[in-house]
């Protein structure tokens, strides 16, 4: 007997890669249980996949920076606050200092989806009954046919898991100039924020006024932010960072786009619906 839930979840996250650098995720979850019926009938109650498994998914990965600790040349140290240095393949590095339950750490060379996969299966499966026997997760990313970017941010005023420095999202964007939609600006801000961190020009600091130490750093940006769940401290290379004077919420993301597209198009009448991840986000309008 098996049971499913299409699009239980969607995972938001961002991952470490030597190559590409910060990456911002964002993953629709479906999921198939397998065993046996219990006294109710039921595999499992259609709340209980719902409500547990998602908590689940929340605790292990959702609204976290995903950290592959088998890459040569990282450092993770600490316990409740962690600092993590992840070297680049360039020789910079990004370096991090936050709560210990804003990272992921998974045991490998790199992020995949069928790692990611494995790891929240075996994480799920111990917590389910005793009648549940297997469970199969489909981690897929939404399909979309036009150019997109992948996103990290944090927003340090968000009294939730948004405050975390570096979680992030793969969005869709489209731009309409007088009602038609326009592939040349779509693909310019898709080439422009592909693997960005979007970083609030209020949170930036002099490297010197991190807690942390830092050695070669001298083309990157540092960020500093104090919230609900502790500090955050991030230092990124410049090359891989936009600084902009905005929180960076998808509002104000949106209404950024549509303000400098506006400046560059006065005569037309400009449109942006700006996504955060899948299915959601926000849409500004000029005249
Ligand atoms: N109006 C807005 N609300 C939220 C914003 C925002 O920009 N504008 N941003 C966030 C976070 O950045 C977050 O990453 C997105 O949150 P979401 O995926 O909705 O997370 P939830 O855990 O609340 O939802 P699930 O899909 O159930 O995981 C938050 N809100």
């Amino acid at each position: 007997m098996k049971l499913f839930v299409k699009a239980l979840t969607v995972i938001d996250s961002s991952y470490l890669d030597t190559t590409r650098g910060m990456v911002g995720e964002s993953y629709q979850v479906d999921v198939e249980l397998d065993g046996r019926v219990n006294d109710q009938n039921m595999l499992l109650d259609f709340s209980l996949v719902k409500k547990q498994i998602k908590s689940i998914i929340d605790d292990v990965v959702d609204h976290k920076l995903i950290v592959p600790t088998q890459v040569a040349g990282i450092s993770v140290v600490g316990t409740q606050q962690q600092q993590i240095r992840f070297p680049l393949n360039t020789g910079e590095a990004i370096v991090l200092n936050g709560p210990a339950e804003a990272y992921c750490l998974l045991e490998s060379e790199c992020v995949s989806i069928a790692g990611l996969t494995a790891y929240l299966e075996h994480a799920i499966l111990s917590q389910l009954p005793n009648n549940i026997t297997g469970l199969k997760l489909n981690l897929s990313h939404e399909k979309i046919d036009t150019p997109f970017y992948h996103y990290s941010h944090g927003l340090k005023k968000h009294d939730g898991n948004c405050q975390r420095i570096a979680h992030g999202h793969r969005s869709r964007l489209d731009i309409f100039l007088d009602d038609k939609w326009e592939h040349g600006l779509v693909d310019h801000w898709a080439k422009a924020w592909q693997d960005i961190y979007l970083g609030s020009m209020e949170d930036k600091v002099d490297l010197a006024d991190l807690s942390i130490q830092c050695d070669q750093q001298q083309q990157s940006y540092a960020f500093q932010y104090t919230a609900s769940q502790g500090l955050f401290e991030l230092i990124i290379p410049q090359r891989l960072c936009q600084l902009l004077p905005l929180d960076t919420t998808i509002e104000s993301l949106t209404e950024y786009l549509c303000h400098t597209i506006k400046a560059d198009h006065p005569t037309c009448k400009v449109k942006v619906m700006g996504y955060e991840g899948i299915g959601k986000g926000a849409i500004v309008e000029l005249d």
